[in-house]
């Protein structure tokens, strides 16, 4: 099992936040027409967390690390799949680097629990997806419950996020967003942990409703703002 230090690293943190916010966020921001809300939900909000959101693009990761605060992008651990992303060496070592990523097995039958505990104990947050893989069709697929179940053994909140957009800027198969700045909006809900005696699956799935409404609620706020900015009739 890999030791938490790399995570913690104020040294990585430091090379992350340049490779983060100085080129990552400024790239994808001019290629794309983004929006956020919500972030008000995590003012005063301490790490460990576990955020939770869609995915559907791989837009959806870099997204995130330059949608949410400062603050929570610092230390903020992107759960990615080890089948896709760790079985060549440039690959592992720039999901590393990008999105301070940590393996998940998906394709093994005994996965690598220690991680997500060791890395949440040591205070760092995690980033997860939990539908397990990127949409095909758009349309967000269950969540599994392992996040939710970490949630509550670990006893740390999940934030659940809604990225709305992205599939179609950008849906799986494309290696190039779509022309135009299509508009991606992000909608950041606020913490959310199981009710006493709510199951893994419960709250599972109660985290997924919250990521659809989050979802349709960021849809309407941006046509909204969009409208009132004269960019739609
Ligand atoms: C021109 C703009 C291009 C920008 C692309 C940057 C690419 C970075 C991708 C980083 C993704 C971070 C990890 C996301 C979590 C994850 O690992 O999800 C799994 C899928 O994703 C891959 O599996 P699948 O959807 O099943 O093919």
């Amino acid at each position: 099992m890999t030791d938490a230090s790399r995570y913690t690293s104020r040294g990585h943190a430091g090379l992350r936040f340049f490779a983060q916010r100085g080129l990552m966020r400024p790239f994808i921001w001019s290629l794309l027409s983004v929006k956020v809300y919500g972030t008000e939900h995590l003012d005063g909000v301490e790490p460990p967390y576990i955020v939770v959101a869609n995915h559907s693009s791989h837009l959806d990761a870099p997204l995130l690390m330059g949608a949410l605060p400062r603050k929570a992008t610092r230390y903020l651990a992107t759960g990615t799949a080890a089948d896709y992303f760790y079985q060549v060496r440039w690959s592992r070592t720039l999901t590393e680097l990008f999105f301070n990523s940590f393996p998940v097995e998906r394709t093994k039958v005994r996965g690598r629990n220690g991680m997500t505990r060791q890395l949440l104990n040591a205070g760092v947050p995690l980033l997860l997806f939990p539908e397990g893989t990127r949409s095909m069709s758009g349309e967000m697929a269950a969540f599994k419950p392992g996040a939710a179940a970490l949630s509550i053994s670990q006893g740390v909140p999940c934030v659940p996020v809604a990225i709305a957009g992205a599939y179609d800027a950008m849906p799986k198969g494309a290696s190039w967003p779509k022309s135009g700045r299509p508009p991606v909006t992000l909608n950041i809900g606020r913490p959310m942990s199981a009710f006493p005696e709510e199951d893994a699956v419960d709250f599972s799935d109660r985290l997924a409703k919250e990521v659809r409404a989050l979802t349709d609620e960021a849809m309407e706020r941006r046509e909204r703002d969009d409208r009132a900015r004269g960019k739609i009739n």
